[in-house]
């Protein structure tokens, strides 16, 4: 320990590691007629950590009924991942949706309890070099009017991310999903990602960047049919546990196989350590059909204003 004394000023100057600058790429950054302003290319010092990534063999966990997770702790290396989480919250354009939903004949107004974003569009199309999207079958120009939203292109610094993970799982993706809980308030109820239109079984690669937060999964109840089926059996849900993966910065879990049809997930809003801080997840998936196009633009983009990082303020903030 230095004897030299700590006056107020060393605790009032910023340290390097706080507010360090994000190193900026050389490279132009990535744009599209569908982007409110241009989403930088990922630095030569982050596109080089990544090539460490997956840092350490995913571990299956599949020990409960209708369970099939991969889980790598961490796939990104932390110091790496923390850089990552800095430089997208930074970089990307986020929203906050609001929509109504009809139960019966009650309609009621939900805020999104998190900030969003999406890239992507399913098999059905794709996009040519020129940014402009075809028919993926034909290879001619969609008709202007085949989707109600406008999809984008994956900007570069998730095209990279993408890719690792397609080498990785042996799956691929055509969608990229991005939550920011700016703090231990944002969160997402319990849900499945099992909608039709990502088909049969489907696998969602799913990344934590910045604060740790409890992953928290469970069994769905069993279907009436079933419970009916079984008559004293005990039931799945009696069965399996639940379960509480504390995801940290780097994390990376894969949901494959039946988990998406019969556990429901969730990211609960927490108190104390990392509450403050924020939280970075991203989600690739593939969608296969138009439908899944419509719903992830109206869902995590939806049609009020765009959002963004405020260095100065420390938050996401209306963008203009
Ligand atoms: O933030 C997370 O880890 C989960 C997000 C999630 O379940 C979703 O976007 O469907
Ligand atoms: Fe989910």
């Amino acid at each position: 320990m230095s004897s030299k004394k700590r006056t107020l000023d060393t605790f009032f100057t910023p340290t390097s590691t706080k507010k360090a600058k994000i190193e900026e790429s050389q490279e132009p950054p990535s744009n599209h007629p569908t982007y409110p302003f241009p989403v930088p290319q990922l630095s030569q010092s982050i596109l080089n950590g990544l090539e460490l990534a997956p840092e350490v063999k995913g571990k299956v966990i599949n020990d409960q009924p209708d369970l099939d997770l991969l889980y790598f702790q961490p796939y990104i290396p932390k110091d790496i991942s923390l850089d990552l989480f800095r430089f997208l919250r930074q970089s990307l354009f986020f929203y906050k949706v609001q929509y109504t939903i009809k139960r019966g004949s009650v309609e009621t107004n939900i805020t999104t309890p998190r900030y969003t974003t999406v890239f992507g569009v399913d098999e059905s199309s794709q996009f040519a070099p020129d940014g402009s999207l075809v028919d993926s079958a034909t290879k001619r120009p969609i008709p202007k009017d085949r989707y109600k939203c406008r999809p984008r292109p994956l900007p570069q610094c998730l095209e990279a991310l993408r890719m690792l993970t397609e080498a990785s799982t042996g799956e691929t993706y055509n969608f990229c999903l991005v939550n920011y809980y700016a703090s231990g308030n944002d969160s997402i109820s319990y849900h499945s990602d099992d909608e039709r239109f990502l088909g049969a079984n489907p696998a969602i690669a799913s990344f934590s960047l910045g604060a740790k937060r409890d992953f928290l999964m469970k069994h769905k109840p069993p279907s009436k049919a079933g419970h009916l089926n079984t008559g004293d059996v005990p039931t799945l849900q009696a069965e399996s546990k639940s379960l509480k993966l504390p995801l940290g910065s780097g994390d990376m879990i894969l949901m494959r196989g039946p988990t998406q049809s019969n556990w429901l997930h969730s990211i609960p809003k927490r108190k104390g350590a990392d509450a403050e801080k924020g939280r970075i997840n991203i989600t690739f998936r593939k969608a296969m059909v138009k439908a899944g196009t419509e719903n992830y633009y109206t869902y995590n983009v939806g049609s009020g204003g765009v959002s963004k990082w405020d260095e100065a303020k420390g938050e996401v903030m209306p963008w203009k």
